[in-house]
């Protein structure tokens, strides 16, 4: 998908929100435990109750991998599900890879190739070789880590060098040289408020992905605020505030509920910057 296909889609659906499909077997309903796989059957509801208010989903490969093969085969299967059904969603494999060359290589082959997932969030600290890899794919994204929602974000991309260039602020610059506004995004947490005035002062038009609404405290009004542009900009994700906002067999209805809200208000921002 490229960067106007999702605009598009974003106006269409007056929303920018990416469903966060962490699904954990310790939080999902009871109920679907006797399913023959249950983590597939639970993001199949959640896709199916939360498709209407979103235009992305965020699979987390932690989630999955945790499970052996049994969590890889309902990856693959979700991955599947979401394409046949909901082809409109842009889908980001959130495994934030990267390596040196030619293992970068064989990760985006496999995300990429034998997937043909839309975007991989990937880590910048190893640098040009361990990205480029990435960058070789028509149509695929790369979404790299630039300031992450966690407390731990201080330690390292908040830290200056000698100019006063904060680590962040270089990941932001550097990259440029290797990508574009049409096959690199951004990962900038919800948490990082004003923040965003000092990101869009070094890309002003890429797309930026957003964690952080929801259960980490962030604030829409802030993040549109100080990080929407005049397409948008932002595809911003929650997970746990949707996908477990209820845990009993109400579960699809009330992660409807819960998306279709969040949709309001991404409309209302939408509206307040006369995109739609
Ligand atoms: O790359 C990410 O998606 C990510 C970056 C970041 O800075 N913070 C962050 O929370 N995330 C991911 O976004 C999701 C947030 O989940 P919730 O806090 O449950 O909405 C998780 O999958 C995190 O791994």
């Amino acid at each position: 998908m490229n960067k106007q296909e999702l605009f598009e889609n974003i106006k269409r659906k007056q929303s920018f929100l990416c469903v966060g499909l962490d699904t954990d077997i310790k939080k999902i309903p009871g109920h679907l435990l006797k399913e023959e796989d249950p983590i597939f059957a639970f993001n199949k509801a959640i896709i199916d109750a939360t498709a209407p208010y979103c235009i992305a989903y965020k699979p987390n490969l932690a989630f999955y991998e945790s499970m052996g093969v049994k969590g890889w085969i309902a990856f693959e299967k979700t991955v599947e599900y979401i394409k046949k059904n909901y082809p409109d969603q842009f889908i980001i494999a959130d495994a934030k890879r990267g390596d040196i060359g030619n293992t970068s290589a064989m990760y985006a082959r496999t995300f990429f190739e034998e997937l043909d997932i839309d975007s991989l969030t990937v880590a910048p600290y190893m640098g040009e070789d361990s990205v480029t890899p990435f960058l070789s794919y028509e149509g695929k994204w790369v979404i790299l880590l630039a300031l992450t929602s966690n407390k731990g974000s201080h330690d390292f991309q908040l830290t200056e060098d000698k100019e006063g260039e904060r680590l962040f602020e270089k990941v932001l610059r550097k990259s440029q040289e290797w990508a574009n506004d049409q096959n690199m995004m951004y990962v900038v947490g919800a948490t990082q408020g004003r923040m965003f005035e000092d990101i869009r002062r070094i890309v002003p038009n890429h797309f930026l992905l957003v964690p952080g609404i929801g259960a980490q405290g962030g604030s829409l009004e802030e993040v549109c605020r100080y990080g929407m542009t005049p397409e948008c900009g932002l595809i911003v994700n929650s997970s746990r505030a949707i996908i477990y906002a209820d845990k009993s067999e109400n579960f699809a209805q009330a992660a409807k509920d819960e998306a279709g809200k969040v949709q309001k208000q991404m409309a209302e921002q939408l509206k307040a910057a006369r995109i739609v």
